[in-house]
């Protein structure tokens, strides 16, 4: 007999009972939460774009993103409610550790950090994500793509840190087969979350997050209008910034899959099923967040 125990369900009314931290009216940007999106590379620096506009739209207070020095100058005209770090990039277009050291500030007023939306060139995202952990103490931690690549490397975790892979990434990461994650998404999390001591959130049509205490949620909603181009950069970036204004790692991202599935669901049924852009779900999350606050507002 299966001894694991049932995972709790997430939908909109999971939500109302768990609310996210209320921010004052009072509030001002910096207690609203700075978050830092660590991503976007010569090949794909509009994954930072969506991580970033998803942050802001889950609302926290001031972004920075630290992207590739060949278009840095362009993700600041693409975003222009950012401060733009740029960081020296490898031959391969990754990310040169080297560029930390000009990172460092900005890591320390984060909330949150999110690395890995359309990062390149595996080595050297590793050998940057290594050099990068242990200035990463105390904040909310979210790794996405090609970042995630570092966590076999890294051991476990000294604090939780969440990972946010699809069926293939968990293929890639752990050398099982991704109709084996398919098949039960609830253990390839349970189980990567055990190795890491991670949070973990195993994303598709059913995504299954656990935590290292052995907790469990499962979420079934959404459509396959989510399964297109820079989908997850957006969840990833819903995360970070609900991290970022005061929610735990493990409640933000049960919301920003929550979120995320409701946004693909009025998308579906305002444009159409399939073929709603990425860059859309970010406005669409706003208004189910809007939505559900005002049946318990969080922020008044
Ligand atoms: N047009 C673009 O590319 C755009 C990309 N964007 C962003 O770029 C990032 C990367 O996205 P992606 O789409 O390039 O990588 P994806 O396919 O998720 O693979 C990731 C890893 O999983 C692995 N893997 C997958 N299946 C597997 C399997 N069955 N079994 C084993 N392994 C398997 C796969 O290995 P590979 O297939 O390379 O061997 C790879 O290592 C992400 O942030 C995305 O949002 C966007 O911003 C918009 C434009
Ligand atoms: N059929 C589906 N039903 C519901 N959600 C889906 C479906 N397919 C994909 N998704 C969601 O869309 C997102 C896709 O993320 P990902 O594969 O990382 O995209 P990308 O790498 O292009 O940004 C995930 O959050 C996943 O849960």
């Amino acid at each position: 007999m299966d001894a694991r125990v049932q995972p709790s369900r997430l939908d909109l009314d999971a939500l109302r009972s768990w609310p996210l931290p209320a921010v004052d009216d009072t509030a001002d940007k910096e207690a609203r939460g700075r978050v830092l999106v660590i991503a976007g590379s010569r090949e794909v620096p509009g994954a930072a774009v969506l991580a970033a506009t998803a942050a802001l739209r889950a609302g926290a207070g001031k972004l920075a993103i630290a992207t590739a020095a060949s278009v840095a100058q362009h993700m600041a005209f693409a975003m222009p409610e950012a401060r733009v770090i740029a960081l020296p990039e490898t031959a391969d277009g990754g990310f040169d550790e080297r560029g930390i050291a000009g990172i460092e500030r900005a890591v320390q007023a984060a909330r949150c950090v999110l690395v890995g939306p359309g990062l390149m060139d595996a080595k050297a995202t590793c050998r940057f994500v290594a050099a990068l952990a242990p200035l990463l103490k105390g904040r909310g931690v979210v790794l996405d793509a090609l970042a995630m690549d570092a966590a076999p490397h890294l051991g476990r975790f000294e604090e939780p840190v969440l990972l946010t892979p699809h069926a293939g990434e968990v293929a890639h990461l752990t050398g099982c087969d991704k109709d084996e994650v398919l098949a039960d998404p609830e253990r390839a999390a349970r189980e990567a979350a055990q190795r890491w001591n991670a949070v973990i959130a195993v994303k598709g049509a059913r995504t299954v997050i656990a935590d290292p205490d052995g907790r469990a949620w499962l979420h079934e909603g959404g459509n396959a209008g989510l399964a297109t181009s820079g989908s997850g950069d957006t969840l990833a970036g819903a995360i970070a910034g609900l991290c970022a204004r005061g929610a735990g790692l493990v409640q933000a991202c049960a919301w920003g899959v929550v979120l995320h599935a409701q946004a693909g669901e009025r998308l579906a049924a305002q444009r159409a099923p399939v073929g709603y852009l990425a860059r859309e779900i970010p406005d669409a999350m706003l208004q189910v967040l809007r939505d559900l606050q005002d049946v318990r507002p969080a922020i008044r």
